[in-house]
């Protein structure tokens, strides 16, 4: 049976005023729940009202059967980690010291880690896998590795809850993969739930259980597909120049299409890339346009050729 880990009830969040209204969402334990929206739509007034950072306007909020509002620091401390993409100042320590900081909610400074706290630290170094980073500074590293090291010190913190405020912003691609595919890991195999907030929307409609899509004031939540459907994401996050193409899965700048290509290709890396530069150019490929032919290695223009990309591009020029 779901067991319920989050009850938000009619909850109403915002500064001096509401920026988003009639939040309701029942989250079970191993979930993944993205929480999408454009700029400034209030994902992180949400998330700081979620840790008790933001006092909220009305509603109610209660963690594993029992309502936050009343919590102090330190339970919320070991009953939530959060990760934030603002990466603050960071002493002058090492990874690894500050990754055992995470520890801090279960004891004090002064007490020496204990032999299985140790190996909660060594664990997360190395799912997060930044093992080889424990010894350097940590006021020394590129943001994406620091992000990777907030990221494993939340998990050091061992709370069956986790938020997370965009933390792949600062990771390049691979890492990005690597964080959504840990998430998704740690809340399938281990039943943490993680509440993820995210620009990466395609990654969030792959990997979470359940959207939540902040937009206009509004709350929506449910099952990711259903959300995006029903609430058009896609088109919203469209703008004039950069569409969503259902076709591709992918957005993509719209640019003006000038002349028409019938494309004759063969499965290759150079008929790829003959394709991503037509298209990137403004070219049309249609059944009625000027033929080109990728062909074993070559490309052929109007039965002429072989040519290179570059020598075929200044021939094909689109027009003015
Ligand atoms: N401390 C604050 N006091 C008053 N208004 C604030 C404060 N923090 C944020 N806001 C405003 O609240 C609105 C929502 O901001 P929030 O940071 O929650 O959006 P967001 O969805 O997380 O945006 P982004 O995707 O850009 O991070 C914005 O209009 C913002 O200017």
């Amino acid at each position: 049976m779901n067991e319920s880990i989050l009850h938000i009830k009619n909850l109403s969040v915002g500064y001096s005023k509401p920026i988003c209204e009639g939040i309701n969402a029942i989250v079970n334990k191993g979930e993944l729940v993205g929480l999408a929206g454009k700029n400034g739509s209030g994902k992180s007034t949400l998330i700081k009202s979620l840790l008790g950072l933001q006092p909220v306007f009305s509603g109610e909020i209660h963690l594993n059967q029992d309502e936050i509002s009343n919590w102090n620091e330190a339970k919320r401390a070991r009953e939530i980690a959060v990760v934030f993409s603002r990466l603050n100042q960071v002493p002058a320590i090492s990874v690894e010291e500050l990754v055992a900081l995470g520890r801090l909610p279960y004891r004090n400074w002064l007490t020496k880690l204990d032999k299985s706290e140790t190996e909660i630290i060594n664990h997360s170094l190395e799912l997060v896998g930044i093992n080889h980073l424990r010894n350097r500074f940590a006021n020394e590293l590129s943001d994406g590795q620091l992000q990777m090291v907030m990221i494993a010190r939340a998990l050091v913190q061992d709370t069956n809850f986790i938020i997370m405020d965009e933390p792949t912003s600062h990771l390049d691609i691979e890492n990005q993969f690597k964080i959504f595919e840990l998430i998704y890991k740690l809340a399938k195999d281990t039943s943490k739930t993680f509440i993820v907030a995210s620009h990466q929307i395609e990654l969030l409609i792959q990997n979470a259980t359940q959207l939540w899509w902040v937009n206009d004031g509004a709350f929506h939540a449910g099952f990711p597909e259903q959300i995006a459907y029903e609430q058009r994401i896609y088109e919203q996050l469209s703008q004039e120049r950069i569409k969503f193409d259902y076709n591709k899965g992918r957005f993509q700048f719209q640019h003006l299409k000038l002349k028409k290509v019938k494309l004759i290709t063969d499965v290759s890396d150079l008929a790829y890339w003959t394709k991503h530069a037509l298209e990137r150019n403004g070219f049309e490929i249609s059944e009625n346009g000027v033929e080109v032919k990728v062909e074993k290695g070559l490309i052929f223009y109007e039965g002429k050729g072989p040519y290179s990309l570059q020598e075929f591009f200044d021939l094909i020029k689109p027009l003015k």
